[in-house]
């Protein structure tokens, strides 16, 4: 399994964070950190993605810092050069998965029917995201689409909260689930870093507890 990957699948959940304004990006990280989980996927939802992920991988450097939302090849470029060490995207964008693969960045591409997961499979890679989790059918789907494609995993990201991620996690062919529950813009604009820590503490609890 690539080395970033065996690092998502140890800590279990991604936090997938939307920053407006790349002044969070610092407390925020360290929010995280203090919570358990040093780890974000920072979506390129917002202008401030690059620059935040610039922020977080500078200050804190023994973070996974990720880049989601990635819809470009030049979006790669610069989430990789700003200090990203995995690319997400929502969907499965062919010319997207060719430029991860050549470089050896590490992709994990939203795939919810089989068709785009073989296109993954053609492409050589072992996870895909699966996105939108709930709404595409939850676990239920997961289990399903998993079992003709023998040795894929899955990190399902959309719709996962403190109340279903320990049933997603107990799945023996789900490396990791991505969530923002722990890390809502509301929180972040209203500066309250601190609930962001304790809902990432118990985050990092339902972890313990799904693998135990
Ligand atoms: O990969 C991307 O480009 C995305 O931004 C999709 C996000 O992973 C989900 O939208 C997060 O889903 P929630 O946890 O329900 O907020």
């Amino acid at each position: 399994m690539h080395e970033v990957l065996e690092q998502i699948q140890k800590l279990g959940i991604v936090p997938v964070v939307v920053l407006n304004d790349a002044k969070d990006a610092e407390p925020l990280a360290k929010a995280l950190c203090d919570g358990g989980l040093p780890c974000a996927e920072v979506t390129f939802r917002t202008a401030a993605a690059e620059e935040s992920i610039r922020i977080m991988a500078e200050k804190f450097p023994h973070m996974l810092i990720g880049a989601g939302t990635v819809l470009t090849t030049d979006q790669v470029d610069r989430a990789v050069a700003a200090g990203a060490k995995f690319i997400v995207s929502p969907g499965l964008n062919p010319r997207i998965v060719k430029y991860c693969v050549e470089k050896g960045v590490l992709l994990t591409p939203g795939c919810c029917n089989p068709s785009d997961i073989e296109q993954a499979l053609e492409n050589g890679l072992e996870v895909v995201k699966f996105f939108p989790a709930e709404p595409a059918g939850g676990l239920k789907m997961i289990k399903a689409i998993a079992a003709p494609y023998v040795g894929l995993k899955f990190m399902p990201t959309g719709g996962i909260n403190a109340a279903n991620v320990k049933d997603y996690l107990a799945y023996d062919r789900i490396v990791a689930c991505g969530g923002s529950w722990m890390v809502k813009g509301s929180l972040v604009d209203e500066g309250n870093f601190a609930e962001i820590t304790r809902l990432t503490e118990e985050a990092v609890a339902i972890v313990k507890e799904a693998r135990k």
